[in-house]
């Protein structure tokens, strides 16, 4: 096992990496608080890894309560967070309880707003069960819920207490999702550790075999770089943007194709080679560079071709992206392999140019 620490002052909590951590109770035990427990999973995760978290909580002498949605994007909604909190207030469920988010990206962020929004707060943990979820978004505090018009347009900072990552469930892992989540592995080597992008080019064989050191090692490395950034800057005040790297294309794409139809993470790998693209035409980073991103993407086994949707759509979902300020989008664009820039002044003209390569010869690359 590996541990980490996101230090937030009373905020802080551990970040635990290794097999067999769901059955481990000293893991969950320093972080739950008094009361009852629910558990939040959803219903491709249950009935694979529901049982085991479970019996580990009863054996800490807890009350536990199984709350499960149905799995996929499709679930990021308030309804889902009323159904949780029905749920908890039908149960007698008071602010010393804890809730759990066993699953994915999904049930992460809407279990732990929920536990923001429950009675004003209460303690959560995450126990994540997909690579993006060990990698990314179990770390952070992050929490929220889509809207028709935009994604994660609703939600909160709110930490966990923990995050325990038992990466004996990622056997189970089916593969798209497993590749998913890489586009946010290569994210950090992009926005701020060159050696660990270059690693990648050297590894990619024994990670996409899910070779256990080489797992270890990402998830590792990824939340040690996601926790720098949100220790620097927890609520995005600034420096925290640069874990955005290819969202606002990628967010446009999750929501003007309908929620599910590319995953968060296949939307984000196209995201990024749109961004390199941009940075590339403001003459930030060199086509080499470009074509080294491209690469890594397709030997990740991610999608690089965005889909062909009116550039206007485009543009609409990429307005009410929250980096906005003053009805100014912000774009993170790339000046290196390594290094993110946050810019607010793209001119339109270029951002119409990466668009339009992408609509017109598919991967934008001339
Ligand atoms: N809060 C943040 O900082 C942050 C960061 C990145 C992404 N996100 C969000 O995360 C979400 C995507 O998360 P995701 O990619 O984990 O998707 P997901 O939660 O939908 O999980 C992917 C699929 O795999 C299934 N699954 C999960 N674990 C499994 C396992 N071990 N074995 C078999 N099946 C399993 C799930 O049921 C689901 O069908 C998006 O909504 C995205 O916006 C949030
Ligand atoms: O933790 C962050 O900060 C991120 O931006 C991580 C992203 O990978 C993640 O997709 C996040 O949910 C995006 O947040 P949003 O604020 O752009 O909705
Ligand atoms: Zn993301």
């Amino acid at each position: 096992m590996q541990s980490l620490r996101v230090d937030l002052g009373s905020r802080s909590y551990p970040i635990h990496i290794g097999p067999g951590l769901i059955g481990d109770k000293d893991r969950f035990a320093p972080a739950l608080a008094p009361g009852p427990v629910a558990i939040i999973s959803d219903s491709n995760v249950a009935p694979l890894y529901l049982e085991a978290l479970d019996k580990t909580l009863r054996s800490l002498g807890k009350t536990v309560l199984n709350i499960i949605l149905p799995a996929g994007e499709g679930s990021k909604t308030l309804a889902s967070i009323q159904e949780i909190t029905g749920q908890l207030l039908s149960a007698g469920f008071g602010r010393d309880c804890s809730l759990c988010a066993l699953g994915g990206g999904v049930i992460g962020d809407i279990a732990g707003f929920a536990a923001a929004a429950y009675q004003r707060g209460v303690a959560y943990l995450q126990v994540p069960t997909t690579l993006l979820a060990m990698v990314d978004s179990s770390v952070g505090g992050k929490t929220g819920v889509n809207h028709p018009l935009g994604k994660n347009m609703i939600g909160a900072f709110y930490q966990p207490r923990a995050v325990i990552a038992d990466t004996d469930t990622l056997d189970t892992l089916p593969e798209r999702e497993f590749r998913s989540g890489l586009s946010e592995v290569i994210k950090y080597g992009l926005i701020s550790d060159q050696g660990f992008f270059s690693w990648l080019e050297d590894h990619m064989d024994a990670v996409m075999a899910r070779d256990t050191a080489a797992l270890m090692h990402i998830i590792e490395r990824s939340c040690a770089d996601k926790a720098e950034v949100v220790t620097r800057d927890e609520q995005e005040g600034g420096l925290r943007a640069i874990l955005n790297l290819g969202h606002t294309f990628g967010h446009a794409i999750e929501a003007a194709s309908g929620y599910g139809t590319f995953l968060h993470g296949e939307a984000v790998a196209i995201g990024i080679i749109m961004a390199a693209d941009l940075s590339r035409r403001l003459d930030l980073i060199r086509e080499s560079e470009q074509d080294r991103i491209y690469a890594l993407m397709e030997g990740a086994g991610l999608p690089t071709l965005a889909p062909r949707l009116p550039v206007t759509e485009y543009l609409r979902f990429m307005q009410v992206d929250k980096k906005a300020q003053g009805g100014q989008v912000r774009f993170i664009l790339l000046r290196g392999i390594g290094e993110a820039v946050i810019t607010g002044d793209v001119p339109p003209a270029a951002v119409i140019q990466t668009l339009n390569a992408f609509m017109e010869n598919e991967h934008g690359r001339d």
